[in-house]
């Protein structure tokens, strides 16, 4: 059974080992409930038979075979990368910036500087070129994103770097979106369900008459978030395949509805209870970062194992824990904003009569307690169904939370600690 690249470093957490070690028993128990011969080059698209459910005990060995392939039939074969992909370079020099004391985190080394170079060059083109995305006097805002140096980080398994400019433009763009619909670009909750709902219709377009059609599409040009997303979603499905495009046009609509709540709470000055909050940044989140590791990284999850409940709730979880970092690391800037910006140390102390120190430091427990069910779930998922897409694909969910910290850790030009230690 080849090793679908799945070999972690020999310091991988225990959660990586421990998926690992699933996929090589199921490599096993597969080899030795199959024939020795290879199976048919292309075979006839079989009616998909339902997944199986994330259960504790492993699919039948037969089922488990059918898993083990993966998506099947014409069109398909694109879908599986060579297993081995060029160990990018990577630097052990010291990084900038501290992590938060006490968090659960996994370091990350300093990403390739040879493709962190080549994809900030491709997309400052691409912002200045194809979506006249900023004024000059933003640009260095956008510099100091680091937005290059983000993706290669939190995608170490792309095999091009087209794949990492798919990750990167939709990066810049949803940050666009929400720098200025929401915050502090021009944002405001005034009108934001309007704009939000047109800048979503770039991701998942209007389908109407002739007459109306052209009104329609020459809105998609009339400003800098909306020309982001349109020329990102472009390039996206000329990549990715028809189900990943529609799994991700579905992120977008929880992120947008997560706006929806951020800003009805500003409006009315309101501070919701800290399970309002963390729901509400259970879709204000990352997820549509993470979920496109597959596209990113060349394979694909096929839909019926991305929708399990299982999957479902580790990249909740996932999503939930690298959001709760952006609040820990962007809590000195967000209380240096006007107004009172929301993140969860902020509630906690509101609500549960803490100080800021105190509310800050339940904020790390929180995260860490979301982090552990995220790798414990995730380590459970595998077991239950140990399919090389499902297992690769859960790899680069725990990737992109390891390389968001590392982001948010090393940001100084972004983010900086309290001095609550
Ligand atoms: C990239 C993406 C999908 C963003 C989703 C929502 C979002 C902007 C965040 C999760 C970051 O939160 P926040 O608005 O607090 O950003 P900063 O703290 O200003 O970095
Ligand atoms: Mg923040």
């Amino acid at each position: 059974m080849p090793d679908p690249g799945l070999s972690p470093s020999p310091d991988a957490p225990p959660f990586l080992s421990a998926l690992t070690s699933v996929l090589e028993a199921a490599a096993r128990e597969v080899a030795s409930a199959t024939p020795a011969v290879e199976p048919p080059a292309v075979e006839p698209a079989a009616a998909p038979a339902a997944a199986p459910a994330a259960t504790a005990a492993a699919p039948a060995a037969s089922e488990l075979e059918r898993i083990l392939r993966g998506p099947s039939g014409l069109g398909t074969g694109g879908l599986f990368l060579a297993s081995r992909l060029p160990e990018p370079e990577v630097r052990t020099d010291p990084v900038e910036g501290v992590p938060v004391p006490g968090l659960y985190f996994h370091p990350v080394p300093e990403p390739d500087p040879v493709r962190v170079a080549e994809v900030s060059r491709r997309i400052k083109d691409w912002a200045v070129d194809e979506v006249d995305l900023f004024p000059d006097e933003w640009e260095g805002q956008f510099d100091g994103f680091s937005v290059g140096r983000y993706m290669v980080a939190c995608h170490p398994d792309a095999p091009t770097v087209d794949h990492l400019m798919l990750a990167t433009r939709l990066m810049v763009a949803e940050n666009a979106v929400d720098d200025c619909y929401c915050e502090d670009h021009g944002g405001s909750p005034v009108g934001l369900g309007s704009r939000l709902l047109l800048a979503h219709t770039a991701l998942d377009p209007l389908h109407t008459t002739a007459e109306y059609a052209p009104g329609w599409a020459e809105s998609l040009g009339s400003d800098a978030p909306r020309r982001a997303y349109r020329s990102a979603m472009q390039y996206f499905t000329e990549m990715a395949t028809p189900s990943q495009a529609d799994r991700f046009r579905h992120d977008m609509a929880r992120l947008h509805m997560g706006y929806l709540a951020e800003a009805a709470w500003a409006e009315a000055d309101h501070v919701p209870e800290v399970w309002e909050y963390l729901a509400m940044r259970q879709f204000n989140n990352f997820r549509p970062c993470p979920t496109i590791t597959d596209s990113v990284g060349g394979y694909e999850l096929p839909a019926d194992l991305h929708a399990l409940p299982g999957t479902q709730r580790v990249i909740a979880l996932a999503g939930n824990a690298t959001t709760i970092v952006n609040d820990l690391y962007s809590y000195t800037k967000e209380l240096a904003s006007p107004g009172r910006h929301l993140n969860l140390p902020v509630v906690i102390s509101e609500r549960e009569g803490l100080s800021d120190q105190d509310g800050y430091l339940k904020a790390v427990e929180v995260h860490n307690e979301l982090m552990h069910a995220f790798e414990a779930e995730s380590a459970a998922l595998a077991a239950a169904c140990p399919a090389p897409p499902l297992l690769r694909f859960l790899r680069g969910v725990a990737a992109w939370v390891d390389g968001n910290h590392h982001w948010h850790q090393t940001n100084t030009y972004r983010y900086s600690l309290p001095n609550f230690w």
